[in-house]
C-alpha cells in the first residue's frame, strides 16, 4: 500500500513547540497579495482533524488545527479576500476567496468554544507552535473516500507517532461540550 499521507506535521513525526512562543502570521496559498492574518501567542488544542469541513493541504487526509482566543487573532494585509464559506456551520471559516486556503473559523452562536479561533498553523513559518496533541474524527475520513478496510492502519500510524485517535473530539473536549450543555438544559 503507498504510505499514509496524514498531514505534513504528522508523517514525519512530531517536532515539540516552545514553551514561550509568542505567535507568528498565517498567509493564504496565493503567489501576491496573501491574506495574512497574524497570531498572538501559541494554539491549545492542536490536532488532526479528519472531518469533511475543516481544510487540509494537498494530498493530506487530516486537517491540522488548533483554537486561539480570538483578541490574539488579526487580519493584517489582504483582508477583502476573506469570505465565510458557509454561513450556517457552527464554525464560521474565513477562507480565500482566490486560493480557498481557511485562515481562521469563528464561532458566533452560543457554544462551548465561542471565543477561541480556529488556525492551521502550517500557514506559519515561524516555529515553535504547539505540536499536534490528538487525531480526531478519524472515521470521516471514510465519508470522504477512504477505503473503510484501512481506517485501523490510519488509527496504527497516528498511534505509532504518539497521537491517540478518536472519532470524534478528545475526551476533556467532548466532557466541555457536554458541560456547557448540560448547563444550557439545567441539568447541572
Ligand atoms: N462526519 C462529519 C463531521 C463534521 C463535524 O462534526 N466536524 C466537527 C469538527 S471540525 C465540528 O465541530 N464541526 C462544526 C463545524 O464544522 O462548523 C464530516 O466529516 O463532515
Ligand atoms: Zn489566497
Ligand atoms: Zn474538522
Amino acid at each position: 500500500m503507498a504510505p499514509l499521507t496524514l498531514h505534513p506535521l504528522v508523517d514525519n513525526g512530531l517536532t515539540k513547540g516552545s514553551d514561550n512562543f509568542s505567535g507568528g502570521k498565517l498567509h493564504c496559498h496565493c503567489p501576491s497579495n496573501k491574506v495574512e492574518v497574524t497570531i498572538t501567542g501559541n494554539v491549545l488544542h492542536n490536532h488532526a482533524c479528519g472531518c469533511s469541513q475543516c481544510w487540509k493541504p494537498a494530498g493530506s487526509l487530516f486537517s491540522v488545527i488548533g483554537v486561539v482566543p480570538i483578541n490574539n487573532v488579526k487580519v493584517t494585509a489582504n483582508e477583502d479576500k476573506l469570505a465565510i464559506l458557509d454561513k450556517s456551520a457552527t464554525i464560521l471559516r474565513y477562507a480565500c476567496k482566490d486560493c480557498g486556503v481557511h485562515m481562521f473559523g469563528r464561532i458566533e452562536k452560543d457554544h462551548a468554544f465561542k471565543g477561541l479561533d480556529f488556525i492551521h498553523v502550517e500557514l506559519s513559518d515561524e516555529k515553535g507552535w504547539q505540536e499536534p496533541q490528538f487525531a480526531a474524527f478519524v472515521s470521516s475520513i471514510i465519508e470522504q473516500g477512504f477505503d473503510p478496510t484501512k481506517i485501523d492502519d490510519v488509527r496504527y500510524k497516528f498511534k505509532s507517532i504518539g497521537l491517540e485517535p478518536y472519532d470524534v473530539l478528545s475526551p476533556p473536549l467532548m466532557d466541555a461540550l457536554s458541560t456547557f450543555t448540560g448547563k444550557k438544559l439545567g441539568k447541572l
